[in-house]
């Protein structure tokens, strides 16, 4: 497989692919001591996992920036940035074209999306048309619902549900509408900050895509910066890009994880979602207690355990 494409050009299961075992870090843990480690992000396991995309790159061998400015020194010279091979680091916003701007054509052959450019759940940098232009359509679709359930679509109270049911939906799924390098804003600081950083219990709102009923819970995301920090509601409105769209929890925490690591290059990044699904509390199984924990651990935070083990004690600490 080739890792010289963007991020945005990945389907979704190349993504799994390219970072399945770094999910569960239990089953992955290596005897490393951090400060050892911590200037580490090799692999423990097959080359055609994690070491595949996520390599550690020492400072003289990582692609220059975009800006062409110059980097500031290390802090720590032997500490390779957590670098995705498939992507350069976030531009800053000059106002120019995108360099994310999605090489692949769109996926869907939906007749009055052919202008949209919008249908790879993976791409960071959409720009749709408009969105809004789906409404007329969208609420067409729910008015045909409202009528196979029996209901009289045109009696008073349901009159309007099917323009207020589209623009809902387009706002559960307003993820679609943004991208990384324009929620970073620039929020991306040359800092001399090499510990831990923990931004925990960020609310997140998402919709499963095999039911079309919501799932939220809270993200905590951690990461350890090489001399670049995130302005911390950026961490926040990451989560939101991937969040509002349709979703399965596993990737949704991998996604973050990814973009936090185009963001900054950190040494490693550790994200962990705790959720609970409506599908398997209103319907179904009807499991009114159940949550759903995923985490995924890149770079240091996979290799170390103490690392990982400050990480999950500052988030499980109340
Ligand atoms: N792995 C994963 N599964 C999910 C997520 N959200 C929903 N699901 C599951 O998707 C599965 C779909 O299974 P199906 O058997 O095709 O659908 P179903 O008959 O509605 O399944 P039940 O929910 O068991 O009634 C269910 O097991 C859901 O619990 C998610 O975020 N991650
Ligand atoms: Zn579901």
């Amino acid at each position: 497989m080739s890792f010289t494409r963007q991020l945005s050009e990945m389907s979704a299961s190349e993504l799994n692919d390219a970072i399945d075992d770094t999910n569960f870090p239990q089953a992955h843990i290596i005897s490393r001591g951090r400060n050892n480690s911590v200037c580490s992000t090799s692999s423990t396991s097959g080359t055609s996992s994690l070491a595949d995309r996520v390599v550690a790159q020492p400072e003289e061998t990582q692609p220059p920036s975009s800006t062409g400015s110059e980097e500031p020194a290390p802090i720590n010279p032997n500490r390779p940035r957590l670098i995705l091979k498939s992507s350069t680091s976030i531009p800053e916003n000059d106002g120019t074209q995108s360099s994310l701007t999605p090489q692949t054509p769109r996926t869907s052959t939906t007749p009055g999306h052919e202008n949209c450019t919008f249908h790879h759940d993976l791409e960071l940098d959409h720009k749709p048309p408009t969105r809004e232009a789906l409404l007329p359509d969208m609420a067409r679709s729910y008015r045909l619902l409202l009528g196979g359930l029996g209901e009289n679509p045109d009696r008073q109270g349901l009159i309007k549900t099917p323009e207020r049911a589209a623009k809902a939906m387009l706002y559960f799924t307003k993820g679609y509408d943004q991208n990384l390098e324009d929620v970073l804003n620039g929020a991306v600081f040359d800092e001399d900050h090499d510990e831990m950083v923990v931004v925990k219990d960020i609310e997140m709102f998402s919709m499963c895509e095999h039911h079309l009923v919501p799932f939220y819970g809270k993200v905590s995301i951690g990461y350890l910066p090489c001399n670049k920090i995130l302005g911390l509601s950026k961490l926040a409105r990451i989560v939101e890009i991937f969040s509002r769209r349709l979703q399965v929890q596993e990737r949704l925490t991998k996604q973050i994880a990814v973009a936090v690591t185009q963001a900054v290059q950190p040494a490693g990044v550790a994200v962990v979602v705790e959720g609970v699904h409506m599908c398997m509390v209103m319907r179904g199984v009807q499991k009114i207690n159940s949550k759903t924990v995923t985490s995924t651990m890149l770079g240091v935070f996979r290799d170390d355990p103490k690392t990982r083990e400050e990480f999950l004690n500052l988030v499980n600490s109340k």
